[in-house]
């Protein structure tokens, strides 16, 4: 049959060739099934192939696989100022398990966006129309469902390659695997991505030189094909690659798509090498569809809409040069400034714009055999009600979670210099300034002031420093996010183990110097007192950590985070009871709730009991009397002596908790409140600015006519 012949035929006609192109199609299938069976082996690890083997029988009669189908799919979003973008239009298509489909588009042409749509990923102002089924019925791909690899590669830094996916194992895998299982499990990933030679290398960060940026792509993908995802969307898997690297990468995806899997990628500008390991192409510009069909047959349909490919021309360069808008305003500024000189009269593309030629290439296929073909396929998708597959994710129990999460977080933390290392000795630097200023304080009449200044400086500043960790945290945050995007662990798994993790550090560095201080400025003597304010100082400091943990989950920015961090602070020191004294803070707000809240006030009032109680001053070589530290507290920092200071540390104790909690909190907002609030805000945009537009054009009479005249038009104009 001749490709391209379904174009201007009649219905009958028409119907006969899509009947024989659907035979066509399915021989070509069934080929391709006995073809895999023999031609994916090479391209696997011998794991892979084991599992393979083991799977494919089952896999091939379709009882697991993932066939993904859409049908004018839409999505429009809603900026800012209330006006609304259409970033994908009508696109229709499909995705076959044993197959790597490719999208390609020039930038900003929504393939990202495409992506987000088919994987349940939209963003909050985002809005989708249409259809789109997984196995036949609708699907809420979402949480884990689907492997998805996102363009940044968010690892944890501090971890080398082996380490990284061994952990993701233990993170996913069923407990009662045997470790030799998971064991070969990571060992054929890390071979079957290519990655032995790096495997014990760190991934790298700020201060650690690790493995190069194809290298980690590298292990993002390894990281979600390591369960055997039916279904992979991978999100520019080639980009920062050199050719050999995206040539690898890209026959590893086929590999794993002749597994039985079902392989989505957007790719950006590939090799012909690269080009010919697709099964599908779609290519998209200004969110329409120029083409779906086989990769293979591209080039066809760009020669019989008029835009062939020149010999020697990579055929993915021709079709993103042909519809990559962007190229008129590079001719016309090249052209303005005398610069492009060599034309070549006989290419089609230097006869017209390309805006001319997206135009065409769109409307060609909108009437081509191929678009008939697709939406033939996609509603017998839609009619087959296959199984329904589930929600993917982890296998592994919650306490496997939570202890591999809190071991993999603690051994990030202990290698991390930036995390607590440096904080430690910044800590040890400023408590020996400390006790250097203050060195045995004593009980003189001026040692009360002192005392005061010197328990406000360090539960004040000292615990101030804690935001310093805040880089760390919002590292943390995107792996977080990351894995669970793609359903790895749950939330309440994440937040035990961060505290725990950080608990021995946290412990190590308000002990070393709180002990310096203590006995430097020579406190209150005494174990009990001594125990108090260690404990106090590492309460507060933990405290202050939750605080910005939870921080973190909202605003995953360093310099924001850390300025809303400190500003909070800030306040919460303001009342603490030092700079104005307990009573004299004004009652609305200030003391009731702000000083209350604030988790300073508790630790200072617990000090100030703690070190002045059963102390007495005096100025030893006047006749002035003696004050004890009773008093003081009563009539100089106004503060309650009836109340026992473990209540303030039980109340700071409760506060971790509290903040704890609240960390949790922000995070499930974050995930489920936020996006729901932001498109509900982003829709009332929308529809004022809408009903403002209507009410505009009813208003002005030379308008109506033609909103009048524009409602006769029939629905298909332009
Ligand atoms: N949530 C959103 N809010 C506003 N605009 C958006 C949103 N999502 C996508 N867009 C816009 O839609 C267009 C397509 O974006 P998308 O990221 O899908 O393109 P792309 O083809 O993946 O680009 P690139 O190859 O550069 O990553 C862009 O102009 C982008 O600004």
């Amino acid at each position: 049959m001749k490709k391209g012949g379904a174009v201007g035929m009649a219905p009958q006609e028409a119907a006969a060739a899509v009947g024989q192109v659907k035979a066509e199609l399915e021989d070509v299938g069934k080929a391709a099934g006995r073809a895999v069976a023999v031609a994916s082996a090479p391209a696997m690890s011998p794991l892979s192939e084991t599992l393979w083997r083991e799977k494919a029988a089952v896999e091939f009669l379709g009882d697991v696989s993932a066939r993904l189908a859409w049908r004018d799919l839409t999505v429009t979003v809603a900026l800012g100022s209330g006006e609304t973008q259409a970033v994908l239009e009508g696109l229709t298509g499909y995705a076959e398990p044993g197959t790597i489909t490719a999208l390609m588009g020039p930038s900003g042409s929504g393939k990202s966006t495409m992506l987000d749509a088919l994987a349940g990923r939209l963003a909050a102002n985002a809005f989708l129309s249409g259809t789109v089924l997984l196995n036949g019925r609708k699907a809420n791909l979402s949480f884990g469902a689907a492997a998805y690899v996102t363009q940044d590669d968010n690892l944890i830094g501090t971890l080398t390659v082996r380490e990284t996916i061994s952990y993701s194992a233990r993170l996913r895998l069923p407990d009662n695997m045997p470790m030799e299982e998971k064991r070969a499990l990571v060992e054929g990933t890390i071979v079957e991505m290519g990655l032995q030679d790096c495997a014990d290398t760190v991934i790298g960060n700020w201060h650690l030189r690790g493995v190069s940026g194809g290298e980690k792509r590298r292990v993002s993908i390894a990281l979600e094909i390591l369960m055997r995802p039916r279904l992979l969307f991978l999100d520019e898997p080639t980009s920062g690659l050199d050719s050999a690297s995206a040539f690898f990468v890209t026959q590893t995806l086929r590999g794993l798509a002749r597994d039985g899997r079902t392989v989505i990628a957007s790719i950006h500008q590939p090799s012909s090498e690269v080009f010919e390991l697709f099964d599908r192409l779609f290519l998209l510009s200004g969110g329409k569809t120029v083409y779906f069909g086989q990769a293979s047959e591209a080039c066809e349909f760009f020669a019989q809409a008029g835009f062939p490919c020149p010999p020697l021309r990579n055929p993915s360069d021709h079709f993103l040069r042909c519809i990559n808008a962007d190229f008129d305003k590079v001719k016309a500024t090249l052209k303005g400034s005398m610069k492009m000189r060599f034309e070549k009269p006989d290419d089609p593309l230097e006869r017209t714009t390309t805006s001319e030629a997206i135009r065409r290439l769109i409307s060609y296929y909108q009437r081509s055999q191929y678009y008939f073909v697709a939406r033939q396929k996609v509603d017998e998708m839609a009619r087959v009600k296959g199984t329904v597959l589930d929600a993917g994710g982890s296998q592994a129990s919650f306490g496997m979670q939570a202890f591999t999460l809190t071991k993999r977080s603690f051994v990030n933390m202990s290698r991390d210099f930036g995390y607590y290392w440096l904080r430690l000795i910044i800590y040890i630097v400023v408590t020996v300034c400390i006790g250097s200023i203050y060195l045995n304080v004593g009980t003189k009449y001026s040692s009360i002031l002192a005392r005061g200044a010197c328990a406000s400086f360090i539960f004040g500043f000292v615990t101030f420093m804690s935001i310093g960790g805040f880089p760390s945290f919002v590292e943390d945050m995107k792996v977080f996010q990351r894995e669970r995007m793609n359903g790895h662990y749950g939330v309440l798994a994440f937040v035990i183990s961060n505290t725990l993790s950080a608990m021995p550090f946290l412990i190590l560095i308000t002990f070393l110097s709180g002990t310096l201080c203590y006995f430097m400025v020579h406190l209150h003597p005494g174990f009990t007192h001594y125990i108090f304010f260690v404990l106090c100082l590492y309460a507060s400091v933990t405290v202050v950590e939750s605080l910005m943990m939870a921080i973190a989950s909202i605003i995953p920015n360093f310099l924001m985070g850390i300025i809303i961090g400190a500003g909070i602070q800030g306040i919460f020191m303001l009342v603490s009871g030092y700079f104005r004294l307990p009573h004299d803070i004004p009652k609305p707000f200030w003391r009731y709730p702000m000083s209350y809240i604030s988790f300073h006030y508790w630790a200072l009032q617990g000090q100030y009991q703690n070190d002045l109680v059963g102390l007495v001053f005096d100025n030893q070589d006047d006749e002035l009397p003696k004050i004890p530290g009773e008093y003081i507290l009563e009539n100089v920092f106004q503060i309650d002596v009836r109340r026992s200071k473990w209540l303030d540390l039980s109340v700071l104790f409760s506060m971790i908790i509290i903040y704890r909690l609240l960390f949790f909190v922000m995070i499930k907002v974050s995930e489920d409140v936020t996006p729901w609030v932001r498109g509900y805000i982003a829709r009332r945009r929308v529809q004022h600015k809408r009903r403002a537009a209507e009410l505009a054009m009813v208003r002005t009479p030379s308008l109506r006519g033609y909103v009048v005249d524009a409602a006769e038009l029939p629905a298909d104009h332009p």
